[in-house]
């Protein structure tokens, strides 16, 4: 379970996230949305303890990250595509995160498999796609076969056959019992494969439940969008 307390982030005087409170519970996949710059980004490196909050927690089955004695076999996370070097090939990249986490060389070879990036292995990642640059990132998330999945606007650059796999593969993951938490600033593409949304706006989440439950009243998940963001940005 991935759980974030009151969270506050500020940078001067700018509140970045005020008060940001919600759970992401394992078996369900949880979408977290918003528009560019309302927290998404900052709420998720809090999470993985790559920024300090102001003020407030961000737990990982009730611990922060930096506590978990085996962080990468607990939370796979995927932020800024890759974050592999250009000059990489792929099964490089992916051996190298796979050793720094004291994960099973053989990992490799079954995280390109799962992500359709087989035949890509000795490519360097300087020659991808931003869409296998994307598939390259999920697979670095799945190396260390986590409980949880952590992913900053997965489905970007994802042509519709990247994105029924990506839906398919993380829809899987909640099936079999585990936590997906992704981001995005587009609502229908999460539409159908979250179970849970969480909106947010200029740092403050503005709605949190089931899909229905979050667009009940609404004549679409996109109507809903705009009238809790648009709400929000308007009275900023
Ligand atoms: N290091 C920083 N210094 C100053 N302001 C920052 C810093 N990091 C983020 N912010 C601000 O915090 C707010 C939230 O940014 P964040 O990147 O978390 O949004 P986001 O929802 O992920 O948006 P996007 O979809 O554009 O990535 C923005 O106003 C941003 O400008």
């Amino acid at each position: 379970m991935l759980q974030f307390n009151s969270l506050s982030k500020r940078h001067g005087s700018h509140a970045a996230l005020s008060d940001v409170s919600f759970q992401a519970l394992p078996g369900r996949v949880t979408a977290f949305l918003g528009p560019n710059g309302a927290g998404k980004s900052s709420t998720l490196r809090i999470l993985l303890g790559l920024d300090r909050p102001t003020t407030g927690t961000a737990l990982v089955n009730g611990q922060a990250y930096s506590k978990l004695p085996d962080p990468l076999r607990t939370v796979g996370s995927m932020l800024d595509g890759s974050g592999a070097h250009r000059s990489r090939t792929a099964r490089n990249h992916l051996a190298w995160v796979a050793r720094a986490g004291g994960i099973p060389q053989r990992r490799v070879g079954e995280v390109l498999e799962q992500v359709g990036l087989a035949d890509s292995g000795r490519t360097r990642v300087g020659q991808f796609s931003l869409g296998m640059g994307q598939r390259l990132g999920l697979a670095a998330a799945l190396l260390g076969e986590p409980e949880a999945l952590v992913l900053d606007e997965p489905v970007n650059g994802l042509d519709p056959e990247g994105i029924r796999w990506i839906r398919r593969l993380l829809r899987g993951h909640a099936d079999a019992g585990g936590t997906v938490l992704l981001s995005s600033h587009l609502m229908g593409e999460v539409a159908e494969i979250a179970d849970d949304l969480v909106v947010i706006t200029a740092g403050r989440v503005v709605a949190d439940g089931g899909v229905a439950q979050v667009t009940a009243g609404f004549a679409s998940l996109e109507d809903a969008f705009f009238a809790l963001t648009g709400g929000a940005e308007a009275r900023r």
